[in-house]
């Protein structure tokens, strides 16, 4: 008998309900991840990879976005029909998040201490105050933050923006999820500050064998980081399978127009590469495939229908009619 993967999202669907009309922000998301994996979200800003991770983690903005259908399988339940008070059980406890401004996640009014050790008190996993200061402790460790004895009793506005990224770590882990699901979790660190908070998932990860989501913007941290990659476009995956694999020979003309605009590293090129026209309007969808107007191996029968994603020989999923005719690979 296989075992069932870790989460399984089906054909999850989030629309935007906008003053101008419907927007399909996530629109027929499917995946699935086992145990320690980390699969990385990529795609342009506003292909609805942050919907994503609020539609599973049902944290979504109200009254604008609604999920409207799909399930979101954990753990033998699907959390897109648990109560709310089941879902606060779920969230922060099972499933752990990192969002981008760790500000936002950290309360200005209680010391680090008590933000901490929250976790630890809500599941009963600590026997005693000296047993919870101890645990503290050693979460803070492992998230590296020096002398976290001294930091106790702080604030998190006495901390620099890696270590509170670092103090939104160690609340996470706190809770010993299964998921870790990070929004940009680098975003508002510096570029050294970046790859040390990213090392730091990674090792962690290693350590207690969570699985990982992590959105970014940034093929070359994916490739970093990550295991699995899902490349979104439009409200929809276009391109997923294993990292090296997408990474070293696209099969979505998209995943491949992303990896022609990355910088090389140890160069100076004068002029990145872009790619050509808009991502399209999600008011107003084309009928047929989203990417087809900026596509350079664009069909006529591409402007009719979207392309269903479809599993390819080598064991990745890709969403393109030139993928099935023979043009691509
Ligand atoms: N509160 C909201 N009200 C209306 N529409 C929204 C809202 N939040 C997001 N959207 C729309 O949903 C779509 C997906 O947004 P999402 O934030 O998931 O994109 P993203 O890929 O995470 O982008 P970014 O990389 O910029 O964070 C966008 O077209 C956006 O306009």
């Amino acid at each position: 008998m296989t075992q069932a993967p870790l989460l399984s999202v089906e054909d999850l669907r989030t629309y935007c309900y906008t003053r101008a009309g419907v927007v399909k922000a996530v629109d027929g998301v499917r995946f699935a991840l086992e145990r320690g994996d980390s699969l990385g979200l990529v795609g342009e800003s506003g292909s609805g990879k942050s919907m994503t991770c609020n539609s599973i983690l049902r944290l979504l903005p109200k009254p604008a976005a609604r999920t409207v259908g799909g399930r979101v399988l954990w753990d033998g339940r699907d959390l897109l029909t648990l109560s709310e008070r089941e879902m606060r059980r779920v969230r922060g406890r099972e499933i752990g998040m990192i969002l981008q401004d760790p500000l936002i996640s950290l309360n200005p009014v209680f010391t680090i201490a008590n933000q901490v050790g929250e976790p630890f008190r809500l599941r009963g996993a600590a026997k005693g105050r000296s047993d919870l200061r101890e645990k503290v402790l050693d979460v803070l460790r492992q998230v590296h933050i020096p002398s976290p004895e001294a930091r106790l009793s702080q604030y998190p506005f006495e901390f620099s923006g890696g270590m509170r990224q670092r103090t939104v770590a160690a609340i996470a882990l706190a809770g010993s999820p299964g998921l870790l699901i990070a929004d940009e979790p680098t975003t508002s660190l510096d570029v050294t500050i970046q790859d040390q908070f990213l090392r730091l998932l990674r090792e962690l990860q290693e350590k207690t064998g969570m699985a990982l989501i992590l959105v970014t913007h940034d093929l070359g941290i994916v490739a970093e980081t990550c295991n699995k990659v899902a490349v979104m476009y439009a409200g929809k995956i276009v391109e997923f399978g294993d990292v090296r694999q997408v990474l070293t020979s696209p099969a979505h003309p998209y995943t491949e127009a992303l990896l022609k605009a990355l910088p090389v590293p140890g160069t100076r090129q004068k002029r990145l590469y872009q790619i050509s026209g808009e991502p399209p309007n999600l008011l107003d969808p084309p009928a047929g495939c989203a990417f087809e107007p900026r596509c350079h191996r664009a069909m006529q029968a591409c402007k009719k229908a979207r392309p269903p994603i479809k599993r390819l020989s080598d064991g990745r999923q890709a969403a393109c009619l030139a993928l099935e005719a023979g043009e691509v690979r």
